[in-house]
């Protein structure tokens, strides 16, 4: 199979799973995959698709701009010049962005401190922070509706080879070295959105400790 097949799997695969966990609602969220770093050439999905079903219009290949590498009618994805930003700065190989309702809601509460911090969580391992009293915080920054600032503001917090970001009353975009690293830090801060939505519901005082 050709390398551009294996990469269609690995993520149609990604997707699939994520899909099952209702992760994609009304069109939303886009996934991609590094496929050659010279020329820089990655798969995302296409604009405006279902995510939870199987095609094989899903994806495009696209160039570090996000431009079509070939003679396609598909559209890449909105946002595709965010995951063309994790490609450019990083050697990361993966990268997927989800809106979910906790997602949405952390960001909303958090926003104005443009942060989410995790401190005594066992799931921050899953971020690669080990020590005993590693803080994890996750950068929020404001939903420009004009692509090429959203992605400008997004690359500022794009140094790492893995790494997340929340964008406000938006969605989260994940990045790592794999296809499986990118999932792994994807879930975990679900379940850490998860868990802080429902401390709050029966501490509400949680909310100033937090931050
Ligand atoms: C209907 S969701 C609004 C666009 C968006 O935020 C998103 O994640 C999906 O856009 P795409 O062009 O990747 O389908
Ligand atoms: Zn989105």
């Amino acid at each position: 199979m050709s390398r551009v097949g294996e990469k269609w799997n690995e993520l149609a695969d990604i997707k699939e799973e994520l899909a099952e966990r209702d992760w994609f609602m009304g069109t939303s969220g886009n996934l991609a995959i590094k496929v050659s770093s010279h020329p820089l050439q990655f798969l995302v999905t296409a604009s405006g698709k279902d995510k939870r079903k199987r095609t094989d219009e899903d994806f495009l290949l696209v160039d570090e701009y996000g431009h079509p590498a070939g003679e396609t009618h598909l559209k890449p994805s909105a946002e595709t010049l965010l995951h063309s930003e994790i490609y450019r700065r990083t050697k990361a190989e993966c990268s997927l962005h989800v809106h979910t309702i906790d997602n949405n809601v952390i960001s909303e509460i958090y926003g104005d401190q443009a942060a989410v911090t995790f401190k005594g969580q066992e799931l921050i391992k899953a971020f690669d922070k080990w020590e005993e009293d590693a803080v994890l915080e996750i950068p929020i920054i404001p939903n420009h509706a004009h692509i090429p600032t959203l992605a400008k503001c997004f690359s500022s917090h794009v140094h790492e080879d893995s790494g997340a970001v929340l964008i406000r009353n938006h969605g989260i975009t994940v990045w790592g070295r794999t296809s499986f690293e990118a999932k792994k830090i994807l879930e975990a801060s679900e379940f850490l959105f998860r868990y802080q939505l429902r401390l709050l519901a029966y501490k509400p005082d949680q909310l100033i400790k937090v931050v």
